[in-house]
């Protein structure tokens, strides 16, 4: 055996979660997705090929340095990110790759990476020590007994070789190793898979998500302390890889992408969506065209990788996961997560932005072809000896049936040439199926435990992997014509949708000529009036259609402008990255001299108020949230460290920041039985008998009490295993994490929405809104000065009145006395009445009276008349100020409101 050193990372023991892993790295908190959309497509595992069977060929050459540091810059940057919300795939066009042309690869074997874990903490009690049984060679790449064991076991040396074999706990280092190039060539358009597969326990798991691999309380509460710290990160491969795909869009300028993700897990033989829970038992189909498949799956269009990571937890937490009597988070189920990496080159002849009408070419190479590859990421469950608990037993079984699927198809593969290979045996190996038989480039991580507790199973996962390694593929690109590729299909759209837009503006430039044509005939009159009026009717139709225009027009390049952004290019991405300028001067003001702000508008004013108190509200509700958070945070620290929580306290001040009936049951159920029972004997009475009828409120009464049960058993075990020790509070620890997970949604959309309370003050919705107002206060302006004109010519005429009034009493008053001394002998107001009875006789006296009082009346009439026509006037004058009045509150209402 080998002679080497002991690598020190194998005396480790497994790293408590708060002391030796030092962080999250990529941000997957629990959140959903906006606008999150479903699609019912089917998930091509790759095309259907023949095995591509011959003897073991030499591996893959290791990656150079600049493998290693083009893709390893990734981590940082892309997780920055963000994109716009999810987009329907339509049901047609996302299929799997139809290819029409492809570019085969060399012949290679299956890359085979082999890690041995740090001892775990059962593993260490129960061996008393740590006792090495593999070794790993100098070079990194063989694995045997190590001496000792095998000399104290009388064990027959054995000697395995591998692309990569390690120990420790370094996820970057076996990424590095077995998976970064594969994902550069799936993003070169090879089809790609990576599977880890061992023994329960072995860390798969740990290997594909992060270095916090199991959603257990522990992992939650260490998260929490690292975040909080602000250290480092150990994530997983598929973390790793998603960054890594982003990066390379980043640094490949001359080619468009478009991602579109999905996950499944296969449970029990069921094929289940974890994008969409309800969507189980799924079937397997297969054709010519699409290759093997799975249908109706849902896939979302991802454009940065916090986007991705997002969905990735989603579908984690979905996924089946229980305690088991070797992992205390095992997963229950294989779980596949798959990226479909559509790309073509940008250059402007491929690009076709320019080919609306381009047909497809069946079979042949353009550079306009959209490479279409898929890449696989798949946590297997563990093979697992017989659990006590009888569910588990029965998913055992069907874990154990189909990874021994999987052995028999790859020894079949690798042993007999032209065997009938039994894919269809287990769903696992029917999915697989394209990825095994030849077409893809395949990574294969094999985790073992360094205990001899676990020598036999760690041997056969070993013998799994030499078997594996023989695997020849030959993998191939494959090349799109079609609307088969959306990449194509949304480019043709944009053209399309860029054409219509042209010609809407072609024929909103040539409005209004014939309109003014005819207003330059030269007509009169009643004709004149009429054309007027149909001018009239021929503008009003016009700006109607105008309108219409404007809208299809802004639909259209909102279109556009959505689908432009599910395309990715370095461009785009990096665009992204950076952060939007913000506006500056939202609005108008009215200033004094030195500055000061003399009055907003009222409308502002009342818009501004109306926002505030919007976001006060928001701002007090994410409060309130926070606070609940930071109440679950607290709990769940306090029970992982198994110190009592204050059932009573805690539940009281949940109660008071949570509304929701169902969400406080959930919670107090929770709470209640996060800790164990054990801890409250120093609870007193009153607090005792709440908690008690707490827990008899729950709804699994029979479990608590196999959970009692359970729990007493569980004593003197690790603090985990104490923490976990029944379904029953693991459940509830899940209940409560849900929680957790659904405060957290809400915090981010409360701050969405208070986001969207800001943006809108910088939206032209806004601004139009305050340059509306403008012209309102001016025209308001406008009409007061109109009114007042009114009033002050109306006193005129009322003045008018008045003296008109005054001069006809005193005509007639004249007339009177006239009149009167007519009998008497008076002459007209226009006359001198004494004079004229002292010159004149009594029958020229009498006529002249008489002509005088003709005089006297006709001049009343006239008056009359005047009084009259000015009182007709005045009346107009007072109707004309109503209905101005009238308008001047109507249009005061319209503006205000
Ligand atoms: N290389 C490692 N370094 C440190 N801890 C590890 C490592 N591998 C696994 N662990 C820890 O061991 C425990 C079991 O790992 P994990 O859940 O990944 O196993 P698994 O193989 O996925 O098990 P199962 O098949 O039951 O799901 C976890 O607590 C995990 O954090």
């Amino acid at each position: 055996m080998f002679s080497a050193p002991r690598s020190p990372s194998r005396q480790q023991q497994i790293p408590k979660p708060s002391a030796s892993v030092t962080g999250t790295g990529t941000s997957i908190g629990a959140t959903s997705i906006p606008g999150a959309t479903t699609s019912s497509n089917g998930m091509g595992i790759g095309t259907m090929r023949r095995a591509t069977l011959t003897a073991p060929k030499p591996v893959l050459p290791p990656l150079t340095a600049h493998d290693h540091s083009s893709l390893a810059t990734s981590v940082a940057n892309a997780s920055q990110l963000e994109g716009p919300p999810l987009t329907p795939i339509p049901a047609s066009a996302a299929t799997a790759a139809s290819s029409t042309a492809s570019a085969p690869s060399k012949t290679e074997n299956v890359t085979v990476t082999v890690r041995i874990r740090p001892f775990s903490s059962s593993e260490l009690k129960a061996s008393a020590g740590t006792t090495e049984v593999w070794d790993v060679s100098d070079d990194g790449t063989k694995i045997g007994y190590a001496d000792d064991y095998a000399v104290s076991a009388r064990r027959a040396p054995v000697d395995y070789i591998f692309d990569s074999a390690m120990t420790g706990s370094d996820n970057e280092q076996i990424y590095n190793a077995g998976v970064k190039r594969l994902v550069q060539s799936s993003m070169e358009g090879y089809n790609g898979t990576v599977f880890a597969y061992g023994q329960t326990s072995s860390g798969k798991t740990y290997v594909m998500h992060d270095g916090f691999s199991a959603r257990s309380v522990k992992n939650i509460v260490a998260r929490m302390q690292v975040t909080m710290s602000g250290s480092e990160s150990q994530p997983g491969i598929t973390p790793r890889a998603v960054e890594d795909i982003f990066m390379y869009i980043r640094e490949n300028s001359d080619r468009e992408f478009l991602l579109r993700v999905s996950y499944l897990e296969i449970y029990n033989e069921s094929i289940r969506d974890l994008l969409s829970p309800e969507a189980i038992d799924l079937r397997i189909h297969e054709d010519r065209r699409r290759g093997v498949y799975v249908s109706p799956l849902k896939e979302e269009i991802v454009t940065t990788p916090s986007q991705v990571m997002r969905i990735i937890e989603r579908g984690n937490y979905q996924r089946h996961v229980s305690s088991t009597d070797f992992n205390s988070h095992s997963s229950r189920s294989h779980s596949i997560f798959q990226i479909v990496i559509e790309s073509r080159d940008r250059s402007p002849t491929a690009s076709g932005e320019n080919m609306i009408a381009r047909k497809p070419i069946a079979g042949a190479k353009s550079a306009s072809a959209v490479r279409v590859s898929q890449l696989n990421l798949i946590d297997l469950a563990g093979s697992e000896k017989a659990a006590s608990n009888e569910e588990r037993r029965k998913e055992g079984a069907f874990i154990n049936k189909s990874l021994l699927t999987l052995g028999t198809v790859i020894s079949k593969l690798t042993e007999e040439k032209g065997a009938h290979i039994p894919y269809r045996d287990s769903k696992l190996t029917r999915i697989l199926q394209s990825s095994l038989n030849g077409s893809a480039r395949v990574s294969v991580i094999c985790t073992i435990s360094p205990s001899f507790l676990n020598v036999e199973e760690s041997h056969n996962t070993l013998k799994f992997a030499a078997r594996v390694k023989k695997v020849v593929t030959k993998a191939q690109t494959n090349q799109v014509m079609d609307d088969k590729a959306l990449l194509e299909k949304y480019r043709r759209e944009i053209s399309e949708l860029k054409a219509q837009l042209m010609s809407t503006a072609s024929t909103a430039g040539g409005d209004g000529a014939g309109a003014g044509a005819g207003a330059g005939v030269a007509i009169g009159g009643k004709q004149q009036a009429e054309l007027s009026k149909i001018l009239e009717k021929e503008r009003m139709k016009h700006e109607e259609e105008m309108g219409e225009m404007n809208m299809v027009r802004n639909v259209l390049k909102e279109r556009i402008d959505h689908l432009t952004k599910l395309i990715l290019t370095s461009q785009s991405i990096n665009t992204k990255a950076t952060v939007p300028d913000v506006p500056v001067g939202r609005y108008t003001v009215e200033t004094s001299a030195d500055g000061t702000v003399l009055e907003f508008p009222k409308e502002i004013e009342s818009r501004l108020a109306r926002k505030d108190a919007v976001v006060k509200q928001l701002q007090s509700e994410l409060e309130a949230q926070q606070e609940k958070m930071s109440l679950m945070k607290a709990a769940l620290e306090k029970t992982a460290k198994g110190e009592t929580v204050d059932i009573g306290k805690t539940l009281a001040r949940i109660e008071t920041h949570q509304p929701r009936e169902k969400f406080l049951s959930e919670k107090r159920a929770s709470i209640v039985n996060i800790g164990s029972l054990d801890h409250l004997n120093g609870v007193d009475g009153a607090d005792l008998a709440a908690l008690e009828a707490l827990q008899n409120n729950h709804t699994n009464g029979a479990k608590q009490t196999q959970d009692g049960v359970q729990r007493t058993d569980s004593k003197g075990e690790s603090e985990d295993d104490e923490l976990m020790d029944t379904p029953w509070n693991r459940d509830e620890l899940q209940s409560l994490r849900q929680a957790k997970r659904e405060l957290e949604i809400i915090v981010i959309e409360q701050e969405k929405k208070l986001e969207d309370m800001v943006a809108f003050e910088d939206s032209d919705e806004f601004q139009d809104l305050i340059l509306d107002f403008e012209e309102q206060r001016e025209r308001f302006v406008v009409m007061e000065e109109e009114r007042d004109g009114l009033r002050s010519m109306v006193a005129e005429l009322q003045n008018k009145i008045r003296r008109l009034e005054l001069r006809l009493s005193s005509i007639q008053m004249d007339s009177g006395v006239s009149a009167g001394s007519g009998m008497a002998g008076s002459p007209s107001p226009s006359l001198t009445p004494t004079a004229t009875s002292a010159t004149m006789s009594g029958g020229a006296a009498a006529a002249r009276i008489k002509e005088l009082e003709m005089i006297a009346q006709k001049e009343r009439r006239l008056r009359m008349e005047e009084q009259s026509r000015n009182m007709g006037r005045i009346a107009s004058l007072e109707a004309e100020l109503t209905m101005m009045k009238a308008e001047l509150s109507v249009r005061n209402l319209a503006g205000f409101s």
